[in-house]
C-alpha cells in the first residue's frame, strides 16, 4: 500500500510492489535504469517512485534537504540486511548500523582514527605497498615486451593490500602472489550480490537470509577468510599488548595502522563514559572487518574507472602525462609516487581533475543512498526554483543514487543545462573541473564559484553524519597512485576495450581491463 502522492511519476509496477526494483537489481544495472527514468521526467519532476514506498531524487539542491545533519534521517532497512548475525545478535559495522544513536557511539569512540591529521602518519603504509604494486607490475609484465596484464585484477590485488597494511600493518599478499588469497574477494564479492539484491526487498531478509532454520540449511555459507585473518591478527596484537615487557607494549599501541588507534581509544575512554561504546574485542574486530569491507573494493573499482576512462581517452592521457612530466623534470614532485602535499599542489592540478571527473561518472557504490523518514509530520522537498513543495510521509524511504545526479547536467554543467542536447555531463572530460588559476583552459566555461560548487555536490562518499570516513585516505591513495602508474608505464595501451563488462552490486563492479603496459 502506497502512501506517496500520486504525481510523483514513475514505472506503473513501482506503484504497487518492490519486485520492481528487485528485478532491477538483478538485472546488475539499476544505476542506467535508474538514470533513464530521471531523464525521462525530468522537468516534470525531479523525484521519481522506484517502489511502493520508495523515492529517488536528483537535481540542485537535494542533498542539503535529505543528508543534512539536522534532517534526522536514519538509514533505511536496505542497511539492515547487511549486518551479520553473530551469535543469535545482530552485529552491524559502522556503515550498517541503522539505529542513530548506537551509530553516534561507535563514531565518537574511532572518529581520531579517520581524521585528516593521521593522513601522514599513514602515508608510509601507503608508499611501501605502492613500490611492491610497482615492481611486481614490472618484473610480472612490463619487463616482457607485449605481455598482457589483467590491470583492473592487479588494481583490486593493490587495493586490498593496501588495507591490509593501513588496517593491521600486514598486507594480504594479493600483489605478491597474484591471486585471490583464500578467495577473500571472492567472499566479499558474494556478500555484496546478495544483500544489494534482499536490501531491495528488506523484509525478505528476515523471511530468507536472517531466518535462521533457512541459514543453517538452504543458504550457500560464505566463508569469511578475511574475518578469520583478521582474528588471528587481532590476538597477536592483543597477546603482544598483554606481554610483560614494556617495549612490546609500546611496539603494540604505538604502530601507525588503524588496529593501534583503535586499542589507543580504548584506553582513552574511561567505564563510565556512556557516550561512548564500549570496545570490546568484537567491535576491534568489526570496525577492522568494516574498513577493509568499506574500502578495498571501493577504491578498486574507482581506480578501474579512473584507467578505464584514461585508456579511451587519449587526449586526457596525454594531458596528464605532460602535467606529471613537467612537474617531474622542474623537481616538483617525487617520482614515481609523490607525496600528499605534492599532490595538493598546483603541479598537479589536471592529476586532480582526473580523479574528480572518475569519481564523478563512476561513484564506486551507485544505488540509491537511502534514508527513512521517520517524522511523524513527515519530510518537505523543496523544488530547486523554490516555488514547489511535496511532502513525503513517514514512512517513505527516499535518497540520492549518486550515479545519477552526477549526470545532472543543472548540477554538473551547469552552463549547458538550459539545451540538454548541448550538454556533455555524460562523457568523461576531466577539464571541466580546472579553475581559473590552472594554466590550461575549463573547458566547459565554469567559473571557480560554480565548480565549487559542483564539487559540493559530489556524493561519492555520501554526505552528512553518515558519510565516508575513510574519505581522505581513499583519495590520498588515489592521488598517489595514479600518477605512479602513469609515470612508471607511460606507455600503456588498453587491449581490447570489448572485454569491458559492468556489474553493479551496490558497488559498481567492472572486469576486463586488460593492458600491454610496455607495447
Ligand atoms: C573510493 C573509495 C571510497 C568510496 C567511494 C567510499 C564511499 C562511501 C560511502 C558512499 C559511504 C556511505 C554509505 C551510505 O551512506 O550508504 C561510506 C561510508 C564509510 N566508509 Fe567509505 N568509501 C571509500 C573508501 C573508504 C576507505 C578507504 C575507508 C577506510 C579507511 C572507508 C570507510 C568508511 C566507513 C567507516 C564508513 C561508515 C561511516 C559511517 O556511517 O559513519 N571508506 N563510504
Amino acid at each position: 500500500y502506497s502512501l506517496l502522492p500520486s504525481r510523483i511519476p514513475g514505472p506503473f509496477l513501482a506503484k504497487f510492489t518492490d519486485f520492481h526494483r528487485f528485478f532491477s537489481v538483478y538485472r546488475r544495472s539499476p544505476q542506467n535504469e535508474q538514470n533513464d527514468l530521471h531523464k525521462q521526467y525530468r522537468g516534470r519532476s525531479d523525484l521519481v517512485r522506484l517502489g511502493p514506498n520508495t523515492v529517488s531524487v536528483s537535481g540542485p539542491g537535494y542533498i542539503q534537504q535529505i543528508y543534512a545533519i539536522d534532517k534526522k534521517l536514519p538509514k533505511s532497512d536496505f542497511y539492515a540486511t547487511f549486518q551479520n548475525i553473530v551469535n543469535g545478535r545482530r552485529a552491524a559495522s559502522l556503515v550498517a548500523v541503522t539505529d542513530e544513536q548506537v551509530h553516534a557511539k561507535m563514531k565518537r569512540l574511532v572518529a581520531n582514527a579517520y581524521a585528516l591529521s593521521t593522513l601522514v602518519e599513514f602515508e608510509p603504509l601507503v608508499d611501501s605497498t605502492t613500490h611492491v604494486f610497482l615492481d611486481v607490475l614490472q618484473e610480472r609484465f612490463a619487463s616482457k615486451k607485449g605481455q598482457v596484464v589483467d590491470l583492473g585484477e592487479y588494481l583490486q590485488f593493490y587495493a586490498f593490500d593496501v588495507m591490509g597494511e593501513l588496517t593491521m600493518s600486514r598486507r594480504l599478499g594479493f600483489i605478491e602472489q597474484g591471486v585471490d588469497v583464500n578467495n577473500i574477494m571472492k567472499s566479499i564479492n558474494a556478500n555484496f550480490e546478495w544483500f544489494s539484491l534482499i536490501g531491495q526487498m528488506p523484509w525478505l531478509d528476515n523471511v530468507l537470509g536472517k531466518n535462521p532454520i533457512y541459514v543453517k540449511y538452504f543458504r550457500k555459507q560464505v566463508s569469511s577468510p578475511i574475518l578469520q585473518f583478521a582474528q588471528q591478527l587481532l590476538q597477536e596484537r592483543l597477546q603482544q599488548l598483554d606481554s610483560g615487557e614494556k617495549k612490546e607494549k609500546e611496539n603494540a599501541i604505538n604502530k601507525p595502522d588503524f588496529l593501534a588507534r583503535f586499542l589507543q581509544a580504548k584506553n582513552q575512554v574511561s567505564g563510565s563514559d556512556e557516550e561512548v561504546a564500549p570496545m570490546t574485542d568484537s567491535l576491534l574486530l568489526s570496525l577492522m572487518f568494516g574498513n577493509i569491507n568499506a574500502g578495498a573494493d571501493t577504491i578498486a573499482t574507482t581506480l578501474r574507472a579512473v584507467f578505464y576512462y584514461l585508456l579511451t581517452h587519449p587526449e586526457a592521457m596525454a594531458t596528464l602525462k605532460q602535467e606529471l612530466k613537467t612537474a617531474q623534470e622542474s623537481g616538483d614532485i617525487t617520482s614515481p609516487c609523490p607525496t600528499w602535499q605534492e599532490t595538493q599542489s598546483e603541479h598537479m592540478t589536471y592529476t586532480r581533475c582526473v580523479v574528480k571527473e572518475a569519481i564523478r561518472l563512476w561513484p564506486a557504490l551507485s544505488l540509491v543512498l537511502e534514508r527513512k523518514v521517520v517524522d511523524p509530520a513527515g519530510l518537505p522537498l523543496h523544488s530547486p526554483d523554490g516555488e514547489d513543495k511535496i511532502l513525503l510521509p513517514r514512512g517513505t524511504t527516499v535518497g540520492i543514487n549518486p550515479y545519477v545526479l552526477h549526470r545532472d547536467p543543472r548540477v554538473f554543467d551547469p552552463v549547458f543545462a538550459a539545451d540538454p542536447s548541448t550538454s556533455n555531463v555524460e562523457s568523461f572530460d576531466p577539464a571541466r573541473w580546472l579553475p581559473s588559476t590552472s594554466t590550461l583552459k575549463n573547458s566547459r566555461g565554469n567559473t571557480d564559484a560554480q565548480i565549487k560548487s559542483m564539487d559540493h555536490d559530489i556524493l561519492t562518499f555520501s554526505a552528512g553524519k553518515r558519510s565516508c570516513l575513510g574519505k581522505n585516505i581513499a583519495m590520498m591513495e588515489m592521488l598517489k597512485v595514479v600518477p605512479a602508474l602513469v609515470m612508471k608505464f607511460p606507455d600503456m595501451q588498453l587491449v581490447d576495450a570489448s572485454r569491458w563488462k559492468v556489474k553493479n552490486v551496490w558497488v559498481l563492479a567492472q572486469t576486463g581491463l586488460d593492458v600491454k603496459l610496455n607495447p
